[in-house]
């Protein structure tokens, strides 16, 4: 993992930065803000920022982990039951840090079909989600995936800043670039071979009553393109980029098994089981930004117990794109953040 620690002194000034900030603005989520985050975020530590970009740039992890930062638990206030609840702004301070974290790398978006179409997102239980596929389980598994693997606009990178984590719950990732995987297997699964479905959190039983402030007939076309992608998923490499140091999607909760192409499924499995095997983990302690590199690694979650007595673990999320523009056919405004 390419670690970013931060000295007093970086902590120091991005205390003072994140105060001025929130002391023009109020929320991290003002329009305006967001509209200067990336200059905001010039106004980093440099040596943060020089670390950031070498990570960025030479790609030299699956992971960035920035660490360091301080959570104040008594300000943040108890963990949410759900994600669609009013929002009280105890977080503000710390949902800033990872706004300005992410600006290091790219441009932070959104989905309209997930989480109310929040730029930041939760991660924390919630009461009858438990052996589910989506964050907010915890007695199963989170299978390891590529966020939002069937999006053509998924994020290039994923950030979660943890907030509280006292269990120490282990967050599981592999890097493609560990991989042991032969010629022949890399080129199969650079072919257009496989299907991958969206996972639950875009559908509609999760919307969690809230669709933000999207018109209605705007977010009907956001959800009804999900559907025509689980209905009518088309075919895709799970492997792209230099075949030497490939990038990669895929999810295999959410993919189909392909009983008429044996062969993409014999390379599909192979990739799989080294996958599992270097399956390694991180435990995310307060004020810790991990930004996985969602091209060149997965990431899941172990299962862990629940309290609904709110000091659960809770994680802020926030999705990352180094290129805006290709999603703007979905977007409202050149300079929206919200996916359609
Ligand atoms: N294999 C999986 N569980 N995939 C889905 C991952 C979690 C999902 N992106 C969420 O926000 O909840
Ligand atoms: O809870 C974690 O550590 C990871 C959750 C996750 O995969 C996600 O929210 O995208
Ligand atoms: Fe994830």
């Amino acid at each position: 993992m390419f670690t970013i620690e931060l000295s007093e002194d970086d902590r120091r000034r991005i205390d003072d930065l994140v105060a001025e900030i929130l002391d023009g603005h109020g929320r991290p989520d003002a329009p305006e803000l967001l509209d200067r985050i990336t200059v905001w975020a010039q106004d980093m530590p440099r040596a943060v920022r020089t670390a950031a970009n070498h990570f960025r740039l030479h790609e030299p992890s699956g992971g960035c982990l920035f660490t360091g930062f301080r959570v104040d638990d008594d300000a943040i206030g108890d963990t949410p039951a759900h994600w669609g609840g009013a929002r009280a702004n105890g977080t503000a301070r710390e949902d800033l840090f990872l706004l300005l974290c992410a600006s290091l790398l790219g441009d932070p978006i959104a989905w309209a079909t997930q989480q109310g179409g929040r730029l930041l997102h939760d991660v924390m239980p919630i009461k009858g989600h438990e052996s589910e596929q989506i964050n907010s389980s915890t007695s199963a598994p989170l299978w390891w995936h590529t966020e939002d693997a069937f999006h053509p606009c998924r994020a290039h990178y994923v950030g979660l800043l943890c907030l509280r984590n006292p269990d120490a719950v282990e967050t599981t990732y592999a890097v493609f670039d560990d991989l042991d995987l032969d010629e022949e297997t890399v080129r199969t699964l650079m072919e257009p071979r496989y299907v991958i479905r969206p996972d639950e959190s875009h559908l509609p039983k999760n919307r969690g009553g809230q669709d933000g402030d999207a018109p209605r007939e705007l977010m009907e076309r956001s959800f009804s393109w999900v559907a025509e992608m689980n209905s009518n998923p088309p075919l895709i490499p799970v492997l792209f980029g230099d075949p030497k140091a490939p990038y990669g999607r895929l999810d295999p909760y959410f993919m189909d098994r392909r009983d008429d192409d044996p062969e993409a499924m014999a390379a599909f499995d192979r990739f799989v089981k080294e996958i599992d095997d270097k399956l390694t983990s991180v435990v995310l302690k307060p004020g810790d930004a991990l930004f996985i590199d969602n091209y060149k690694s997965v990431h899941g979650r172990k299962p862990y117990a629940a309290r609904y007595d709110g000091r659960d673990r809770w994680l802020r999320r926030v999705n990352v794109t180094r290129d805006l523009r290709s999603s703007r056919a979905t977007r409202v405004a050149a300079g929206a953040r919200v996916i359609h």
